[in-house]
């Protein structure tokens, strides 16, 4: 079967398992399922002209006596590039802003106070390809630049570096600050260390008035010590703005930003973009293989994850989508509470046995 051919793993189970199991099916692979969230009909009219799916839930959690619900509502977006990859620069990126524009304004309309868009959203993900003209043009300034939400920062102050930048806005419409991507990929065609620099602000969090949160980019959730240090630094929601293929990486989409919810006392946002981008020219994969235009499948399935294991059903893989979650953030002590990891890790053992392990002279522990 075609990487792309299934819309959506939730849909293919409901339709292939019997009724009478998809519930204990369901339990097991995804814990308690949220519950459907109503949105307002305009919202659903707006999706079905703009072509969009348009999800919502509920994550609640228990009542307590001193604390009233921590509610806040989420917006995931994911989106296929607009403009064909060789359209001029500046009419990718404005089509870009023009559709993503209509998605918030959904999530606007349905309560949304926290939106986060899909790793590079105003541009398509040409890393693959290595060249640097136009795709460098696409990297503006985070401060002052046409777009400042997200994309590769070009940083004017140190003399024009290229760093993959979130920018935190709050809903005042201040910019919060800006979040780097730590880790760059060299997989497959994930060319993107040809283009930016390992990021040196650390595990940022940032205090809005909705709850902390934070951003680990892509390629950062396969570090589990990444996920940690944002809730070191007391994340309560860390988004994972995502640009990753079929091929590569979906048997790890499901696992990685759920576990890292469940490791971390914190809800998680996986995002992902969605379609297939076709570039002017062939790149080679140095493998050997034929040279090819596309970088593969984007499969989309964003979703949620919650600190007690459950999460939302994802997005379809073929098409764009605005996943809203309303998430008490009360749960995050309450399963903290339960299952105690931050008070059972051994943060000193760990750190003191890391120190000793970059070390140049390490040996490691064996004893035969
Ligand atoms: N954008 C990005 O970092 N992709 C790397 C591939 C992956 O992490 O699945």
């Amino acid at each position: 079967m075609a990487d792309a051919a299934i819309k959506s793993l939730d849909e293919t189970l409901e339709k292939y398992i019997p009724a009478q199991e998809l519930a204990e099916v369901n339990r097991i692979l995804y814990g308690r399922r949220p519950k459907p969230l109503d949105v307002p009909v305009a919202a659903l009219r707006l999706a079905e002209v703009g072509g969009f799916e348009l999800r919502a839930f509920t994550i609640g959690a228990a009542p307590e006596q001193l604390r009233p619900p921590r509610l806040v509502r989420v917006g995931l977006m994911q989106n296929r590039i607009v403009e064909p990859t060789t359209a001029p620069v500046a009419q990718q990126v404005s089509a870009l802003h023009k559709r993503l524009a209509s998605m918030v304004e959904t999530a606007a309309l349905c309560g949304v106070n926290i939106v986060c868009f899909q790793e590079a959203w105003t541009m398509p993900f040409a890393f693959c390809t290595r060249e640097r003209l136009p795709w460098t043009e696409f990297a503006e300034s985070a401060e002052d630049g046409p777009t400042t939400l997200f994309c590769q920062e070009r940083d004017e102050v140190h003399r024009d570096t290229i760093w993959n930048t979130a920018v935190v806005i709050s809903n005042s419409g201040a910019v919060l600050g800006k979040t780097r991507k730590n880790h760059i990929p060299r997989v497959g065609d994930f060319n993107e260390s040809t283009y930016y620099m390992e990021g040196n602000t650390g595990h940022r969090v940032f205090q809005t008035q909705f709850g902390r949160i934070a951003i680990n980019i892509c390629y950062g959730r396969h570090h589990p010590l990444n996920w940690l240090m944002y809730a070191e630094n007391g994340a309560e929601i860390v988004f994972n703005p995502s640009a990753t293929i079929g091929g590569l990486s979906e048997p790890l989409w499901a696992i990685e930003a759920r576990n890292a919810a469940i490791a971390n006392h914190y809800f998680t946002c996986a995002i992902n973009r969605v379609g297939t981008e076709c570039f002017p020219n062939a790149f080679t994969s140095g493998d050997g293989k034929e040279a090819h235009c596309e970088f593969g499948h984007f499969y989309g399935s964003s979703y949620v994850a919650a600190p007690d294991g459950s999460r939302t059903p994802g997005l379809g893989r073929m098409n764009d989508g605005l996943l809203i979650a309303e998430l008490d953030l009360n749960l995050n002590r309450q399963v903290s509470d339960h299952w105690g990891f931050r008070m059972t890790g051994r943060y000193e053992m760990y750190a003191e046995e890391l120190a000793r392990s970059v070390k140049h002279d390490f040996k490691p522990d064996i004893h035969k």
